[in-house]
């Protein structure tokens, strides 16, 4: 079936969409205003009503001049995208592009209410960014970019900050609340030096404030320049997702058909049959796998899944839950497929998660090439990204040659005492060079992309890099932490499309709670499992991570109770461990120390704008300390926090080799032996804030193996069903302690 046009309807249009869009949806409230945006973001930094003065007021303008400078937006979707129906395919684009405008307005009013504050201390506590910065060596890396080194004068070390490699940053002149710096992306950070990569040097004489004297630091800084660096909008992310988005609207043929079914307008086939005919056959299924010389030791449903996702002509979802083993099912099944002489994309929504699957592929399949920022790629991984490969390519001694000259001719131009003048040929010659090694890289970039069975890239794909080419079969693995529009840029590319994920894990980070509202943050994923049903995937039930005791209460609330834990994994305990002492800590899979009643309050960080817990700290701490005696490795060992604030105080607090503290999104895709969890959230309102979205739960209390300790108040907690539920289980577990217990054993 043809996408339907948004005048001409086909004769299957469902009547019960709306007819047209005109003001009058106004009246009926389906619209939204530019408004007060961004909610709760890690740091807790909020758009709206704020705690200090300060806040207020800048929440107050924010909200203020949306309101008088955008007109009133309509929304083709008002509640989401329904499941019930076939989605129009104007619509359904429209409903992305006004989604990533709100998340876009979001993302500005952050950025401005964080230019505003201009004093060091403030500025950096909310960790979006750094300022004080000395500009103390460059280079160039592949694609001519710059790599400017930043240092903090004197050595000192960078403050706690959520600038991660692979942010988009800006860098500015920090004396000059003008400055509309240049756009770039932290390719590496150190404790105390960043380097971002950039497509223009900063030019000293687009600058002249002098701010300080040349730092005394062991690299002395190049220029009189402070630099700041801030957490930047993603405009190029955006605006790659909204020129897919407009193709998808107008696609033909496979990719037309592929849109079709992903809009509930068409229905998946599998096996050459239409799933509104009727499911694959169990039978299709067992043949299809009888056929498959497994690479990897998989269980029986892992290997079904395997025989049912190539057995797609569309698309099939793969839904793994925590350690069910959903990567290592993805990498097998893109084996297969290069086996079958096919050419695979594969994809997720963050660079770990990419790695995490170029892991387990780099054993299966033998040219795989990963596209990416190297310093965003695991270093043992290093060698599969294109730098590494083009690196290793004869000619690319021609490409060193001309980096230096490059570098030259930049150091040369910074020496210049000649003037401007002098300067600008310094810089135009830099130019020149830049231009050759860049069309020697392109053709070198072709050859090794052109080898490639497999590619490896977040969703975020360079358009550029990869031109128009299309690819057998695309997988894209926790799909449910893209948001749909993310998605397109891949699917335009796909024949077939395979996608994996879990929806009871964490959602994509969303700013804006106008988009989040009109659903944002559902994924493709649980779209389509709710409008094609069982027959769309399949679910992997035996986990090989957590205790059995740790599982159940996840599988019971998120999975219908279907989850299995392997033998490997059923009974483990950190006793278990050879050298570790039997205690009650460790010979025990469970503990829920509650405070309740001790005065253990939340609190607000310092000038900050996050929420830490003294209290908790110190019990978590406490903690640490007994697991340690008892022979526990520090890297063994993760410690979670719900709020960015509580990480930063718990960092300071405990110096272990080893030991991983962070927030919950830092978490997801990972596991350790001993996890413990600081609720934090401790107040007589029982306001839970981001714990009231379950799945944060969820992530956080799989990714223990042998021990989960939970630390908060059940007096704020259980005044939320979830939560309740979370004490009476570890109530029935004989996993309960009250934190005057837990006191009196210390
Ligand atoms: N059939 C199997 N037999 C033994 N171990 C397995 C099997 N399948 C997966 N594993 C192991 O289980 C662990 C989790 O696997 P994997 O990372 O693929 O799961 P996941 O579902 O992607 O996890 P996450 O919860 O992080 O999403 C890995 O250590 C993997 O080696």
């Amino acid at each position: 079936m043809s996408a339907r046009t948004r005048k001409g309807r086909s004769a299957t249009a469902d009547t019960s969409q709306p007819k047209k869009r005109t003001q009058d949806r106004t009246s009926s409230g389906h619209e939204v205003r530019l408004g007060q945006a961004a909610d709760s973001f890690g740091d807790g930094i909020t758009a709206g009503s704020g705690k200090s003065a300060k806040r207020k007021k800048a929440s107050k303008h924010a909200k203020l001049a949306d309101a008088s400078d955008s007109p009133p937006r309509v929304v083709p979707y008002p509640h989401g995208l329904p499941t019930d129906r076939p989605l129009d395919v104007n619509d359904y684009f429209d409903q992305l592009a006004l989604w990533l405008d709100l998340e876009a307005d979001a993302e500005r009013a952050r950025l401005a209410r964080l230019r505003q504050i201009r004093s060091e201390r403030d500025v950096e506590s909310t960790g979006q960014a750094i300022v004080g910065l000395d500009l103390i060596d460059y280079h160039t890396g592949l694609a001519g970019r710059y790599l400017l080194d930043l240092a903090k004068p004197a050595g000192q070390q960078l403050p706690m900050n959520r600038l991660k490699v692979g942010s988009p940053v800006v860098l500015s002149n920090d004396a000059d609340p003008s400055d509309e710096g240049i756009a770039g992306v932290v390719s590496l950070r150190k404790n105390d030096q960043i380097q971002i990569a950039t497509e223009v040097f900063p030019d000293p004489d687009a600058h002249h404030v002098k701010t300080g004297k040349a730092s005394k630091h062991r690299n002395s800084s190049i220029g009189d320049i402070r630099y700041r660096l801030d957490l930047s909008p993603d405009e190029t992310t955006r605006k790659r997702q909204l020129v897919a988005m407009a193709k998808a609207r107008t696609e033909r043929g496979r990719g037309g058909r592929l849109r079709d079914v992903l809009l509930g307008i068409d229905s998946p086939r599998f096996d050459g049959r239409k799933l509104s005919v009727g499911p694959v056959s169990e039978d299709a299924i067992a043949e299809e796998r009888a056929e498959i010389r497994f690479r990897t030791e998989l269980n029986g449903p892992q290997q079904d899944a395997v025989a049912f996702a190539l057995l797609a002509d569309d698309v099939a979802i793969i839904h793994g839950p925590p350690g069910t083993g959903k990567t290592t099912t993805l990498a097998e099944v893109i084996a297969q497929a290069v086996e079958r002489g096919e050419r695979v994309l594969a994809c997720a929504a963050s660079n770990t998660a990419v790695d995490n699957l170029l892991e387990r592929l780099q054993r299966l399949v033998p040219y795989v090439v990963r596209v990416g920022h190297p310093a965003r790629v695991f270093e043992h991984l290093r060698d599969y990204t294109l730098d590494g490969q083009v690196e290793k390519d004869p000619s690319s001694q021609v490409i060193k040659d001309l980096r230096q000259e490059l570098e030259q001719c930049l150091r040369m131009a910074q020496r210049s005492n000649g003037g401007r003048r002098e300067r600008g040929e310094w810089f135009a010659q830099a130019g020149r060079l830049r231009g050759q090694i860049r069309s020697l890289e392109k053709s070198i970039v072709r050859g090794v992309l052109d080898r490639a069975d497999v590619i490896c890239t977040t969703t975020t794909i360079d358009e550029e890099l990869l031109g128009d080419e299309r690819f057998d079969l695309i997988v894209i693995d926790e799909a449910c932490q893209s948001t749909e529009g993310g998605m397109w840029q891949a699917i335009l590319r796909a024949d077939r499309l395979i996608i994996a994920g879990d929806h009871c894990q964490l959602p994509p980070t969303v700013l804006s709670d106008e988009a989040a509202k009109i659903g944002m943050r559902d994924s493709l994923m649980q779209r389509l499992v709710q409008r094609f049903g069982e027959p769309v995937y399949r679910r992997l039930t035996v986990q090989y991570r957590m205790h059995e005791s740790i599982m159940r209460f996840s599988s019971d609330h998120f999975y219908e109770g279907s989850l299995v834990a392997d033998a490997s994994v059923r009974g483990h305990l950190l006793s278990d461990i050879p050298d570790v002492d039997r205690t009650p800590l460790t010979d025990t899979p469970l503990l829920f120390i509650d405070t309740a009643g001790a005065g253990h309050e939340e609190q607000l960080e310092p000038d900050g704008q996050s929420k830490m817990n003294l209290g908790e700290a110190n019990v978590i701490v406490d903690l640490v300390r007994q697991l340690v005696d008892a022979g526990i490795e520090g890297d063994e060992i993760a410690i979670i926090a719900p709020y960015a604030a509580q990480v930063r105080l718990l960092r300071s607090r405990l110096d272990l080799d080893g030991l991983q503290i962070d927030t919950v999104d830092g978490f997801q895709g990972r596991e350790k032996e001993v996890v413990l969890l600081t609720m934090v959230r401790s107040n007589p309102e029982g306001i839970i804030g981001f714990l009231a979205d379950r799945r944060r739960s969820n992530v956080a209390m799989t990714r223990a193996k042998r021990k989960l300790v939970m630390v908060g108040d059940s007096a704020t907690l259980c005044i939320h069903d979830f939560y309740a539920d979370v004490l009476k289980y570890f109530e029935e577990n004989n996993a309960y302690q009250s934190v005057f217990e837990h006191d009196a054993c210390v």
